[in-house]
């Protein structure tokens, strides 16, 4: 450790200024404030038409635990110049408000909220940072991982990115975000042990290097492993990796289980024909082919149509980091706030950029699906006390082209959010990881294929309710006619 202090809270794992804010808010009186705010993104990841969710456990555990230590209280004396009267007061803060969240496996899109914080202000406020670095990277992973998932299809995908990680928490949260969005294995044995993932791996070339011959190392390594996948590109794969593979298999017979071979170089395409060619003809029909070297969705596309025979994909570097597109912009935005009267009172942010502008108060979220063919017609955006459920026919409009617009019905409205938390206690229990998996793979039934297919996908609709939208236009004139008011005096 290299300061006086210890490591021992995540509370100022946040920026700098939400801590001056929060003490804004505190020497005005205002710190307990109700106050809503929304987390979510305003432009889909990687042009792809959906999003999965991912984050949430660790944002619980994150909120579960908020407080500041004393090395925190410490530092922000000793080092940043804060005055005992603040540091007393947070001391003991802690998060009491409510949180309504997504569920992890959601899909998720552009301008809808992931998570609503209802909270006293000071509280609401020192969160932000860290619940957008958890969401943002675990969601974007997630969401890169499904898309590998949609082109890989029925074949195997392991994760084995953690050399490549943007260090020890992206590695293993990472791991469970790409589990979510449809992988079925880590390489990332910590990953297995904390979040009860399948570990899987094959092994290295240094092995063969170390033994010298591929010989000497396949009958090493299946001497203590029953599960054998031999690595057959070190010198020469068509000429001495697969064949002494198939020799060492042959020689071992019912000792150890054959899974298969890995091609980590060369060409992918014309190296797994007649790697599953040449271990047919042995008679190791269930051998699998695994194939790993920097793969994406891409180049795994390009290698299906030139008929590769692949059964496993392993995905390092580029699932991982999230490579062609390394952040989501995940953003935090406050809503609704009390007003000295005790009334909440919505609060806009205006842009020119018109996608910019947020959508004020406290809101709810529902899915419509289509009964009769199971498919969702899109997201519907309401305030907090309307239930779309109870209209028969339900009018969806697009939110900046309003004439843009369709009645649907015979519908269900999905409400898309759970109360995580209530009064600070978490209430929600996370379900085991594959069942998120599970959920995420189900609620991709929901959409139509346009909107999944990997290049330029459709738009899909996320609505607002006439009230709401009404709701936002009135913010909108209000905001426009403060700023007039403020110009002519
Ligand atoms: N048939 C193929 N079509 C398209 N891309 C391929 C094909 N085969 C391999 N690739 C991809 O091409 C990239 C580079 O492959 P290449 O064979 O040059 O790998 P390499 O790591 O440079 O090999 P080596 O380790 O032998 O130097 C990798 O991303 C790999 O996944
Ligand atoms: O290519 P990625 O998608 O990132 O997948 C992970 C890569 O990590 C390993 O290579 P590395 O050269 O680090 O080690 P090795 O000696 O085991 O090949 C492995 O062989 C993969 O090629
Ligand atoms: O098990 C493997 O084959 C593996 C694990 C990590 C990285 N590359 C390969």
């Amino acid at each position: 450790m290299s300061t006086k202090f210890a490591d021992d809270s995540l509370a100022l794992h946040t920026d700098l200024y939400q801590i001056n804010m929060a003490e804004s808010y505190w020497a005005d009186g205002i710190q307990n404030r109700k106050a809503v705010f929304e987390l979510f993104f305003r432009r889909l990841p990687f042009g792809n038409g959906y999003a999965i969710f991912a984050g949430l456990e660790r944002v619980l555990d994150y909120l579960k635990d908020f407080h500041f230590s004393e090395s925190d209280l410490e530092y922000l004396r000793e080092e940043l110049g804060y005055k005992e009267d603040f540091l007393s007061y947070i001391k003991d803060l802690r998060f009491t408000g409510d949180v309504y969240s997504m569920k992890e496996g959601e899909l998720v899109f552009a301008n809808e909220p992931i998570l609503r914080i209802e909270a006293p202000l000071i509280e609401a406020q020192l969160i932000e940072s860290a619940l957008l670095n958890i969401v943002n990277y675990q969601t974007l992973i997630a969401t890169k991982a499904s898309r590998i998932k949609q082109v890989v299809k029925d074949e195997i995908v392991m994760e084995f990115g953690t050399r490549r990680a943007h260090e020890m928490d992206a590695a293993v949260w990472g791991a469970r975000a790409t589990i979510i969005g449809g992988v079925e294995a880590t390489s990332n044995v910590r990953a297995g042990k904390r979040f009860g993932i399948p570990v899987a791996g094959t092994h290295a070339h240094s092995m063969i290097q170390a033994y010298k011959s591929e010989y000497e190392a396949f009958h090493s390594y299946a001497k203590r492993h029953k599960d054998c996948v031999f690595l057959v590109d070190t010198y020469n794969t068509l000429k001495i990796g697969i064949p002494t593979a198939i020799k060492v298999a042959k020689e071992l017979g019912d000792k150890i289980n054959f899974n298969g071979i890995r091609l980590d170089s060369g060409d992918i395409a014309f190296l797994s024909k007649e790697a599953r060619r040449m271990l047919d003809e042995a008679g190791f029909t269930d051998a699998k082919v695994v194939v790993s070297n920097d793969l994406d969705e891409y180049t795994i596309l390009n290698l299906k149509s030139q008929g590769a025979k692949v059964d496993i994909w392993g995905i390092g570097t580029k699932l991982i980091t999230a490579y062609d597109q390394p952040a989501l912009g995940g953003v935090y935005k406050i809503v609704s706030i009390e007003n000295e009267s005790g009334e909440m009172v919505d609060t806009i942010k205006i842009s020119s950029t018109t996608e910019k502008v947020t959508t004020p108060g406290r809101k709810k979220l529902y899915r419509i699906i289509d009964r009769e063919n199971g498919k969702a017609e899109g997201d519907y955006i309401t305030m907090h006390d309307e239930d779309p459920s109870s209209e028969k026919r339900l009018k969806m409009f697009h939110p900046v082209h309003t004439f843009i617009s369709k009645f649907v019905t015979n519908f269900e409205a999905k409400d898309l959010h759970v109360k995580v938390i209530e009064d600070g206690t978490v209430i929600y229990k996370n379900p085991p990881l594959q069942e998120m998996r599970e959920y995420a793979k189900e609620n991709l039934n929901l959409l139509w294929d346009e909107y999944k297919r990997s290049l330029n996908p459709e738009e899909y609709p996320v609505d607002l309710s006439q009230k709401c939208w009404e709701n936002k236009m009135r913010n909108i004139e209000e905001v426009q006619e403060m700023v007039e008011d403020f110009i002519n005096n």
